[in-house]
């Protein structure tokens, strides 16, 4: 049994209330962790274990010096951990007994406010969702931003939207947590973020309602459009109460609450954002390699934000998106402009993330030093935009206002080189404050007072070596050594004996001591104390800076997306109502920027949405199949997000609903089959998409039985464009597939042209009308360097299974040819022939009702359906 000294008990009594946290315990400079805590932390630190008394009592521990916390944190909340912060809440040399100590903050993955815990380039959510029958009603802030939203919707779209959110953590209702463990783990792998379990009525619609009317300090929701919203009230009650337990701090940064509007946004599942490489790519989940990491070349961390947000969430309105083609065409026009607007915007800071730290009063010195750097970048800014018509630029110049009161205050008052620190000093400048000014003079010249007196006591004594000195123990001192012994004046008080010295003092320098020390001492009280009214009146500007922040972010999407334009000869489409799809020389906008544009081969696309619904894309491996459907899926996006693209031009008539299988799945680490995985995201295409949607398959089916993956690609084929209707592009290696055009009139067929030389092919990566029946599958797995051997072997099987040798039992034979063999038709005809299908038409004429002459011109037409093609 441990004997529990006082501050162990201390330390359980506060561990006992943060037991899902490793608590880090504040002792002078250091956070100790203790128990289990210590021996986690050790390991994922890489921190040596040691340990608090010994023998049975040996408690095990590990310690960080306070001011490197911020790394440590770093690694333990990567790590999935959350940290409690607990500080001593009185002067040690104020306490009867133990310290007073107390949790003042719990860090945790989606509560981190910390620049060197985020990523400028990314949101960090902190998330809660609550379910109310079908509906499952979902809250989201960043907290170091204060952007905070909520949102209604059905189960089926839960996991896109949690894909888009990408959140950090989860919090979810307890009875959910407990009862449904399937659901949490799923939710715990596909999202990869902490799961937070609360209460199950801290999710209450109408205690969250109360909770954000108390918050915003408001009648009602009305104002934030909100009033109606349903059980997502409840997720962002839960937030709210959330917020509250772990921050401890003012949550004034948090000043709107908005409804996401999923109506007026491109819906992408979470396949397609990860089949189109949106944000990161599939191989090795980088940025760089997707569209995102092409486009962005913004210059603030907002501006790149909200570039993510409008690559993943397109807009749908034709007006919306003309609003903001507009700007960037603007942009385009005047190049001088751009590159001025551009260098300014590269020395603005996260003006958005600095308000939300002085808001929650986290900001230091250095972080109101970049705000007022950034703000007294406004005036030039504004004075630019100036130059601009279109309204989308000067409604944002409207907003930006550089805060002249804030800007010159900061400027008068923070000094540039201030230190992290806020208790050490150096933060204020000289000349701000009359109080502060006297103290520093004193501190100054007293400083300048005990040379002096050092010098007069030399001259006094006669003792050259006479020293004054200074240590935290005695204070100032006079220091003589052994030799002068005898010349001591007699008012000296003897405090301190050394080998070769003495120390002593007199009144008079103790007097000066306590004035000069305590100056110094009040002036960096009072130094932190002016620090902190600056911050809060700053706060006082929290919306604005919000507003600004916005303004500038769209500046900043708007300016990058017309210098890529103009740097890549992007074009801006026509965007219309209509269901058209007309790409002249599209390219894919980011092998384009990787390949140089000369060597990449532009490619057309041509579909009405009324007649021509559909193309098979047939064509060898390697081709450049996924590649051109890939490439309209993300022109799509681009015209949709407002951006030019790259083409000769396009007109795009607007998709609701994007999906796309593309590429090789990850999913077969969750348990799930290939096959079955594809199968459950065609259903949701099937169940899911409408007219107006774009639907990018590439080869499904491939994961079963040749015949058993035709017949099914075929059906779903074939629904789409019956039942459906929407723009379809199908990739496939089943060249049976392209006799759909034969039944249908708006199914087309497309092949990636290649070129025979030889034993060798060339890609000409050109889509050409026709379908096509060759794979080169061998002659790619050559290029790859797969053994000489086993290319001969596979082209001796080819040669046989192209000259169907069966065996006895009617199967296709594997071994060399031999002469006896029986020749069959190369390819069964699996699906309805040219014959059938006028055996059909024949059938369904009625000889009653046809007259001669039209009976003879459908004789004619029939004949020459049979030749068509020949
Ligand atoms: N239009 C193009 N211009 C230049 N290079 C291209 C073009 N399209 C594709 N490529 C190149 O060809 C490579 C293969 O393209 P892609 O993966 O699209 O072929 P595929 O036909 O889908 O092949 P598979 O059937 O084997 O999946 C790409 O990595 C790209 O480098």
């Amino acid at each position: 049994m441990i004997t529990e000294t006082p501050m162990i008990r201390q330390y359980n009594e506060i561990k006992k209330d943060h037991k899902d946290a490793l608590l880090f315990f504040r002792m002078g400079d250091f956070y100790e962790l203790f128990f289990e805590d210590a021996k986690i932390a050790s390991k994922i630190l890489g921190i040596t274990l040691t340990s608090r008394s010994k023998g049975e009592n040996a408690v095990p521990m590990a310690g960080i010096p306070h001011h490197a916390s911020e790394s440590y944190t770093r690694k333990l909340i990567k790590a999935g951990h959350k940290v409690a912060i607990c500080e001593q809440l009185q002067d040690p040399g104020e306490a009867k007994g133990i310290v007073d100590r107390g949790v003042i903050r719990i860090i945790t993955p989606g509560t981190v406010t910390e620049d060197a815990l985020l990523d400028g380039k990314n949101n960090n959510y902190l998330l809660a969702l609550w379910k109310d029958k079908e509906i499952f009603g979902l809250s989201w802030i960043d907290l170091s931003t204060g952007k905070f939203e909520i949102e209604d919707i059905r189960e089926e779209r839960l996991f896109d939207e949690l894909a888009r959110l990408n959140p950090s953590e989860i919090v979810l209702p307890d009875d959910i947590t407990e009862s449904n463990a399937t659901f949490t783990q799923r939710i715990r792998t596909e999202c990869n973020a902490m799961i937070t379990p609360l209460p199950a009525w801290e999710f209450s619609e109408s205690t969250g309602y109360q909770a954000l009317l108390e918050h915003f300090g408001t009648h009602s929701l009305e104002g934030f459009g909100c009033q109606d919203a349903g059980v997502a009230l409840g997720a962002a009650g839960a937030i709210l109460h959330y917020l509250k337990e772990t921050q401890k701090t003012s949550l004034k940064h948090i000043a709107k609450i908005q409804k996401y509007e999923t109506n007026n946004r491109v819906i992408m599942d979470r396949a397609t954002q990860q089949s189109l490489e949106l944000t990161q790519t599939i191989r090795n989940k980088n940025r760089e390699g997707s569209l995102l990491g092409a486009l962005d070349q913004t210059k603030t961390p907002m501006g790149a934000r909200l570039l993510k947000d409008w690559v993943i969430s397109p807009l749908k309105n034709h007006d919306e998106i003309k609003y903001r083609q507009l700007g960037v065409r603007e942009f385009t026009e005047k190049p001088e402009l751009r590159r001025e607007i551009i260098a300014i915007l590269h020395d603005i800071y996260d003006i958005e993330r600095i308000a939300a730290k002085v808001s929650c009063g986290r900001a230091n010195a250095r972080d109101l030093i970049s705000l007022q750097q950034s703000l007294s970048k406004l005036p030039e800014l504004k004075e630019k935009l100036d130059f601009f018509i279109t309204a989308i630029i000067s409604d944002r110049e409207k907003e930006i206002d550089p805060l002249d009161e804030l800007r010159t205050l900061i400027g008068m008052a923070i000094s540039l080189d201030s230190p992290h620190s806020l208790k050490e000093g150096g933060i204020i400048k000289e000349g701000y404050d009359a109080a502060l000014d006297e103290l520093r003079y004193i501190s100054k010249n007293g400083k300048q007072w005990i040379a002096h007196f050092q010098a007069e006591e030399i001259a006094r004594t006669n003792i050259n070596s006479l020293k004054v000195g200074y240590n935290k123990v005695f204070g100032y001192y006079i220091e003589i050594t052994n030799t002068h012994r005898e010349n001591i004046p007699p008012a000296y008080i003897r405090k301190q004996t050394l080998k070769n010295a003495e120390r002593y003092i007199t009144p008079e320098l103790k007097e000066y001591e306590t004035k000069v020390l305590t100056a110094e001492e009040r002036a960096k009280d009072l130094e932190y104390d002016l620090f902190i009214q600056l911050r809060d009146k700053a706060g006082t500007f929290t919306k604005q800076l919000q507003g600004i922040s916005e303004a500038i972010a769209q500046i900043d999407v708007l300016s990058t997306l017309a210098k890529i334009a103009v740097e890549n000869r992007y074009a801006m489409p026509e965007i219309t109502d209509s269901l058209e799809l007309n790409i002249n020389d599209g390219c894919h906008p980011v092998l384009t920027m990787e390949l140089d544009r000369e060597r990449f081969v532009p490619n057309d696309i041509n579909l009405d949405g009324v007649q021509d619904k559909t193309m098979v894309i047939t064509g060898p491996n390697m081709a450049g199949k996924s590649t051109y459907i890939r490439q309209t899926a993300l022109l799509v996006i681009m015209a949709q997000m407002g951006s030019f693209i790259p083409a000769k031009n396009a007109t795009i008539g607007t998709v609701d609903r994007i999906f796309a299988r593309v590429g090789a799945s990850d999913e077969l680490s969750k348990g799930q089959s290939t096959f079955m995985v594809e199968m459950n995201e065609t259903a949701n295409i099937l169940n899911n998409a409408t007219e107006r949607s774009l639907i990018i398959l590439d080869e499904v089916g491939r994961g079963t039985s040749t015949f058993d993956g035709i017949s099914i690609a075929w059906a779903i084929t074939e629904y789409i464009y019956q039942n459906i209707g929407a723009r379809t592009l199908f990739a496939t290696h089943y060249h049976e597939l392209t006799e759909l055009s034969l039944l249908f009139a708006g199914i087309k067929n497309f092949n990636v042209a290649v070129k025979e030389w030889g034993e060798e092919i060339i890609f000409l990566r050109k889509i050409v009308a026709g379908g096509t029946d060759k794979s080169y599958g061998i002659h790619v797995a050559r290029l790859a360097g797969i053994p000489k051997q086993i290319i001969q072997r596979a082209r001796s099987i080819l040669n046989n299974l192209e000259a169907a040798t069966l065996d006895i039992n009617g199967k296709p034979k594997f071994a060399p040819l031999k002469t006896d063999h029986v020749k069959k038709p190369r390819q069964r005809k699996l699906f309805a022939s040219k014959e059938d299908l006028v055996i059909d038409e024949i059938k369904k004429l009625s000889l009653d009702e046809i007259a001669p002459a039209d009976a003879l011109n459908k004789l004619a037409e029939l004949k020459k359906r049979l030749y068509e093609d020949e």
